[in-house]
């Protein structure tokens, strides 16, 4: 998950102050029928409109077991609710965005300042793509071993780096309506949160996206292939080709719309084409299924609705 579980690298949009724009009474209404909605669909990265159970207190809803051709896995032992808080985790250690010696020699630094129970966790996790020759007996085999894992696991940590976060670790991969659950990374608590966005059935299976799914299928399998080494088989990539094609079209159509709403901050389109883009998006995630980021897109369309109006 190194750089993709962070991948959707959620690039925010800084609101430009704009002119004045007449008509934009329209656009805020949608806008803040886009936030009402939002409260109801959209993960927020604050958590606020979340379930506030304490972990600690509560039984985890979920068991993690071995699931047949995917490694371990993660299981609802209950029926879950949408917005239920399923995670909050600190990371064993973070790695930087930026470094300036090899990755391997950063991670034979790291590790000795992981207490023994830290490490056990951490060698526990699941990888892909260890050095082919690597052996036992080399001196950096741990340094090697903890970056592949590192790599295969790692979770975006907002602006610090990438975080190994053994408990959401264990979560495997569905793409578009497949995945369950999303993570957001607090930077006031400097914590990992997981939240259902959608009810979750007892004996499902937990699963989050490793990265942006808004894609065609071959797309999706050449990168979860490359990156994380299977070949996807979740929901949305075994269903039938003819049907298939049909995702595919609305999911590239979502992503396309997205780039092109990305323009609005550099003064390129107008607010109420942006406006018009958000609930197009709304409107095609809704037939697909595609529920993730409605918070930020809610978000933009406040964003938008203000900047235009008197
Ligand atoms: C972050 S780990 C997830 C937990 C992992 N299954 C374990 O046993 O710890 C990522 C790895 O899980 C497996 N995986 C994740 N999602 C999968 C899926 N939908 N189908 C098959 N394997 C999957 C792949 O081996 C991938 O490299």
């Amino acid at each position: 998950m190194a750089q993709t579980k962070q991948k959707p690298a959620k690039t925010k949009q800084q609101p430009q102050p704009r002119k004045s724009y007449s008509g934009l009474l329209l656009a805020l209404l949608v806008a803040a029928f886009s936030v009402l909605l939002a409260i109801f669909f959209g993960p927020w990265s604050n958590g606020s409109l979340y379930s506030t159970t304490n972990l600690n207190e509560t039984p985890r809803p979920y068991n993690v077991v071995d699931i047949p051709g995917k490694g371990k896995g993660v299981i609802a032992t209950r029926d879950i609710t949408r917005g239920e808080l399923l995670y909050k985790e600190s990371p064993l250690f973070i790695v930087p965005s930026q470094i300036s010696i090899p990755p391997a020699e950063l991670m034979g630094k790291i590790l000795p300042t992981l207490s023994k129970s830290q490490r056990a966790a951490l060698f526990n996790l699941s990888y892909v793509r260890l050095p082919p020759n690597l052996s036992k007996a080399d001196h950096d085999h741990d340094a090697q071993l903890a970056l592949a894992i590192t790599q295969t696991n790692g979770i975006s940590a907002g602006t610090r780096g990438v975080g190994v976060f053994p408990n959401v670790s264990r979560l495997n991969h569905g793409c578009s309506r497949a995945f369950n659950a999303v993570y957001n990374w607090r930077e006031k608590e400097q914590k990992l949160v997981v939240h259902a966005i959608r009810p979750i059935k007892e004996g499902q299976e937990i699963l989050t996206a490793y990265f942006d799914t808004r894609r065609p299928r071959r797309e999706r399998r050449a990168y979860l292939q490359e990156h994380y080494d299977f070949h996807c088989t979740c929901a949305v990539c075994s269903m039938p080709d003819v049907v298939s094609e049909v995702s595919d079209d609305r999911l590239s159509q979502m992503q396309n719309m997205q780039n092109e709403l990305a323009q609005w901050a550099q003064g390129k389109i107008e607010g109420d084409k942006a406006i018009h883009l958000i609930n197009e998006i709304w409107w095609v995630g809704s037939l697909e299924g595609y529920w993730s980021q409605r918070g930020r897109l809610a978000a933009d369309a406040a964003t938008v609705a203000l900047s235009h109006s008197e």
